[in-house]
């Protein structure tokens, strides 16, 4: 009798059992059994099983993540974990206190309501989340008022990743469920967890790229879980020698892994914005590139490997200096090439340099410092539309750069 066809094995991991069954004289009732066993196994091994979050879950993402990029707006990163912060006040001679922390974000949240006109969202740091202006009212409250929408940093910093090159992975999926719940009740409607690729002979390996993008993609799912948008930060550091085509190649990589992980996690990237480096040759790169140079590549990057449907992408200002990151925002926006998503900003050193040099910790010197910030905020926004002309904001430390060689974050 013909044997039936049976066409549903995996042949790699089946075939043993498959020649044991062909060559064997199994009667027909057993090679029934043998079907339906191979069957539901082989239903067991699809990958394609999924579920789109809710209509109502998908709406709600996906209004928050537009309005964090309608035209002309971006974000203040004003998520410097203690340690960072720590570094930007040390520059200017301020103390690293709680109250110093709460004194300066109260400065940067208590801006002229014209800030909000470039300022869609601000990223907040755990602590600074709790805390209060003076008069009692609580940070979160002072953004609403201004109709800034609160984010909240939620990864734990880098850590080592064991037999690697000084590659890193990053913290904080453990509690992250509960955490995103309990932001979500108070107030906060987006999130930022930044991962660390760098450039050097040998890397980023394929462990650090597997392993960032797996964690980024973890991390969004259970944001958008809790009703989150999760902004998916893969920051590829500028240091080193490499040329531009090398920084565009990784960043490439990079993200095309990160996407593939969204993907299998089915992530809702409708609900989603990228935050990543804008491809810029290697800080000690001895070739300069202008502008538009580095507009090309990071637009080409993107274009590669980022699908249309993510709401937008914010990107970092990873140490150039202010006037820098507005110029080159700029150039981006105005290059002569498919852009489907918004291009805009989420800068922290870019958008607070000259703050917090005006500022100085002196109370005389805060609506001066309030009012850079207003200025850097107008010219991102203006650069987000491809509007910002060269030169035509100066700030105290426009022209100052920002890149802190090997600096550990
Ligand atoms: O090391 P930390 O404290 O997490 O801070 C890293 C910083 O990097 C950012 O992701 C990007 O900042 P820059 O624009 O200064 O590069 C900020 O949001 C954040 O404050």
């Amino acid at each position: 009798m013909p044997l039936p066809q049976i066409n549903f094995f995996d042949k790699d991991t089946d075939s043993t059992m498959y020649d044991r069954y062909v060559t064997s004289h199994t009667i027909i009732s057993d090679l029934e059994i043998a079907r339906n066993h191979f069957k539901s196994n082989a239903r067991k091994k699809m990958t394609t099983y999924f579920n789109y979050p809710s209509p109502a879950l998908q709406e709600e993402l996906s209004k928050i993540a537009n309005a964090i990029v309608a035209p002309g707006k971006g974000i203040l990163a004003a998520d410097e974990s203690t340690s960072t912060i720590g570094k930007r006040f040390s520059d200017i001679g301020v103390e690293n206190t709680e109250d110093n922390r709460r004194l300066y974000r109260q400065l940067l949240f208590s801006s002229d309501q014209v800030v909000s006109e470039n300022i869609s969202g601000v990223i907040l740091f755990h602590e600074t989340l709790y805390q209060k202006a003076d008069d009692g009212t609580p940070f979160v409250e002072l953004l609403k008022q201004k109709n800034i929408i609160p984010g909240i940093k939620v990864d734990k910093g880098v850590v080592p990743l064991f037999g690697s090159e000084d590659e890193c992975t990053t913290q904080g999926l453990d509690d992250l469920a509960q955490r995103c719940a309990q932001y979500k009740a108070d107030g906060c409607h987006f999130a930022k967890w930044r991962c660390v690729l760098k450039i050097k002979r040998n890397t980023p390996s394929y462990q650090s790229i597997l392993e960032n993008a797996n964690v980024l993609a973890r991390y969004a799912s259970i944001c958008q879980a809790n009703r989150i948008v999760p902004i998916v930060e893969p920051e590829v550091l500028p240091d080193g020698e490499h040329d531009l085509e090398r920084a565009q190649k990784v960043t490439e990589t990079v993200l095309a892994a990160v996407y593939k992980a969204l993907n299998d996690h089915h992530v809702y990237l409708e609900g989603t914005l990228l935050k990543p480096n804008m491809v810029t040759a290697g800080q000690s790169c001895p070739t300069k590139y202008t502008a538009q140079d580095i507009a090309r590549a990071t637009v080409t990057a993107l274009n590669r490997t980022v699908p249309a449907a993510v709401a937008g992408i914010t990107f970092l200002s990873g140490g150039q200096s202010e006037e820098e990151a507005s110029v080159n925002l700029d150039a981006i926006n105005k290059f002569n090439g498919k852009k489907p998503w918004p291009l805009t900003f989420s800068y922290g050193r870019a958008l607070q340099a000259s703050v917090l040099r005006a500022w100085g910790g002196k109370p005389d010197n805060v609506k001066t410092a309030q009012d850079e910030l207003i200025k850097r905020a107008k010219a991102n926004g203006l650069a987000a539309k491809g509007l910002y002309e060269a030169g035509s904001v100066i700030g105290s430390a426009a022209d100052k750069g920002l890149f802190i060689k090997d600096h550990n974050y």
